[in-house]
């Protein structure tokens, strides 16, 4: 599965060097081995997995059925309809902001965040931060990809936060 992700140099920004998973998802055994290997990992006791968009999506709704439980989407402004919390984040290439829907995470959830790659770790800070807005907790993160010399692990573990990532490069 790790031999299929992809190296784009310079994309989306100079100096970036981004790692294209979509051969990983267009492969049926590394979309298997993906899934099988992420579920394998996913913390105990979930309530509820939340899905960053975009790439989170990719992972979190068959992650969430495999555990059994709901998915809540974290999405980019103005997406989605109805009153959101809302958080700024900070990314390897950019800045951004998350949204999720006002209540959809119940109070008191354990939540298993879910996304496709950790870089510096902002994106996943901000999601945290949803999670503790709706007054729910953050059980765990968990990732297709870590980029380890961005270490945005660091700063997830101090918060406390238990990061779980199917390959490190
Ligand atoms: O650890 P970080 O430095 O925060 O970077 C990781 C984030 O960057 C990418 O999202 P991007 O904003 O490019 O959006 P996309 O999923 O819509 O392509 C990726 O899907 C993660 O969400
Ligand atoms: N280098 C990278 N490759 C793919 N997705 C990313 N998200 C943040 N940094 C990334």
């Amino acid at each position: 599965m790790e031999s299929l992700i992809r190296d784009i140099h310079d994309f989306p920004t100079p100096g970036v060097v981004f790692k294209d998973l979509t051969p990983v998802l267009a492969d049926p055994a590394g979309l298997r081995d993906a899934i099988d290997t992420m579920v394998t990992l996913a913390p105990e006791g979930i309530d509820m997995v939340a899905g960053v968009e975009s790439r989170g999506f990719w992972f979190a709704p068959s992650i969430a059925l495999a555990l059994g439980c709901g998915f809540v989407a974290m999405r980019k402004p103005a997406k989605l309809p109805g009153p959101v919390l809302r958080r700024p984040v900070t990314l390897e290439y950019g800045e951004d902001e998350l949204a999720v829907h006002t209540g959809q995470i119940p109070a008191g959830a354990r939540v298993l965040i879910v996304d496709d790659v950790l870089a510096t770790g902002g994106t996943l800070m901000g999601a945290a931060d949803l999670v503790e807005d709706a007054d729910a907790s953050v059980a765990g993160a968990l990732l297709f990809l870590e980029l380890t010399a961005l270490d945005g692990r660091a700063a997830l573990e101090e918060r406390g936060i238990d990061v779980r990532t199917a390959i490190r490069a």
